[in-house]
């Protein structure tokens, strides 16, 4: 598809140029918040002023990270079952929960391997097992879903999500998730699942047994924002539940593209201006292949969810409301999930060394929380120049998506 002011169109991936992660390829990330005001190497806004920060856990897998990357590591999806031992909901098992889960498992399994055979062996006109098997044991099928409501593992069953955040990357996702997390009937899982677009081959068994457990009347919900421009998702969440309500977090899509930019550059130091990868293809035009850019076309991307969902299932949450409002946003999405709006202004404030809304309180106490030192990056200066040739590039978008949504985001 041809965009005015560009080349080429939303076919490939900023992958193809080697810079950073397509749309598909994203972290599967624990977000650790930690006190406002505990201190520490906090790089974000008010840095080095006895910040907040954060810390993330990562089964990282991106493609593509760096110009000259070696082989494309294998993408890795998150472990089943959330809220098994060790894990709470708040976040899938991160790697080394994982790994300490395993372990036992897989030692258990060795020796009644070992013991079997011995004992086989052992026995009189026994024979050798037949080549074939020994050959590696297939994967493990999904877990089936767990006993309910009231299971040995705990109250409630796993189910899949109602609801989802499906986007935008940078939009402010991780913000909206943690203060719908405050609500006692929402149960969200912590990391990006990646179902829809990078594990779908696993099943929605297996995704399903990601889900923390709820009871009745409780929402589930999980934020992956690559799956608002992933080609395949609408169809394959239509398919999960048609009646799926799914949540955008837009923002200005110049500032998103630069806040996109900001988080490749503090991975990828040396890597070419923000103007250079823009207008980098040839004559200067808008280069449209890149993600950074091509993620903020907000209007094609959702003229592919209505062909899939009516408008209706949508809701649209304004980026820049939930910093000045959050409150006031958040109160929109507990009223578009059904849910009394017990997560009101008072949960929040203004945290002046973050330069950003922070949470007063976790759900059950707990003390003061603002997002990690990756939400609300410094941006790098773009030139104004820059700023404005994109802006205008983006104009007849957001009014496009505008008119689609029947909401004025006021970018332009
Ligand atoms: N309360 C609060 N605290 C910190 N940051 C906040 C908050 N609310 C919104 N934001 C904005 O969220 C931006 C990151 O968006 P996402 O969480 O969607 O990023 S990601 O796609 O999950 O990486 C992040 O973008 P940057 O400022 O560019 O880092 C923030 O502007």
């Amino acid at each position: 598809m041809r965009v005015p002011g560009g080349r080429g169109g939303l076919v490939t991936a900023g992958a193809a140029r080697g810079l950073e992660p397509g749309p598909d390829a994203g972290c599967l990330v624990r977000q650790v918040w930690v006190p406002a005001g505990a201190g520490g190497a906090g790089r974000g806004r008010g840095a080095g002023r006895g910040g907040t920060h954060g810390r993330r856990a990562g089964l990282c897998t991106r493609r593509n990270a760096r110009p000259a990357a070696p082989a494309a590591p294998a993408r890795r999806c998150p472990m089943a079952g959330s809220d098994r031992p060790g894990g709470d909901g708040s976040g899938v098992a991160g790697p080394g929960r994982g790994a300490a889960l395993r372990a036992p498992r897989a030692a258990v399994l060795l020796c009644a391997l070992v013991l079997g055979a011995f004992c086989l062996r052992a026995l009189p006109g026994s024979r050798p097992p037949p080549a074939r098997a020994r050959a590696p044991a297939p994967a493990p099928p999904p877990l089936p879903e767990p006993p309910g409501p009231l299971g040995v593992r705990g109250p409630g069953r796993r189910r899949f999500p109602q609801a989802l955040i499906v986007g935008v990357k940078k939009g402010g996702t991780r913000a909206l998730l943690e203060a719908l997390r405050l609500h006692p009937d929402v149960r969200a899982l912590g990391s990006e699942p990646h179902f829809f677009d990078r594990c779908y081959d696993r099943g929605l068994a297996w995704y399903r047994s990601l889900m923390p457990r709820t009871l009745d009347g409780q929402v589930t919900l999980e934020k992956t924002p690559s799956y608002f421009v992933t080609r395949e998702a609408p169809r394959r969440i239509h398919s999960m539940s048609p009646n799926t309500k799914l949540i955008v977090v837009v923002r200005n899509p110049v500032t998103r593209a630069i806040s996109d930019y900001a988080q490749t550059l503090s991975k990828t130091p040396g890597l070419p201006s923000f103007g250079a990868l823009a207008f980098g293809r040839g004559r200067g035009a808008v280069d449209t292949a890149w993600s950074a850019v091509r993620i903020g076309l907000y209007a094609l991307h959702l003229a592919r969810w209505l062909r899939v969902f009516p408008l209706s299932r949508f809701l649209f949450v304004s980026g820049e409301r939930l910093v000045s409002d959050p409150a006031g946003e958040v109160g929109r999405v507990q009223d578009f999930l059904g849910l009394r709006r017990v997560v009101t202004a008072q949960h929040f404030y203004f945290n002046a060394t973050k330069g950003f809304p922070c949470l007063r309180k976790a759900r059950g106490g707990g003390r003061a929380r603002c997002l990690g030192q990756s939400k609300g990056r410094p941006h790098p200066r773009v030139p104004a120049a820059v700023v404005q040739r994109l802006r205008d590039f983006y104009r007849p978008f957001n009014r496009r998506f505008y008119r689609m949504t029947g909401q004025d985001f006021g970018w332009d």
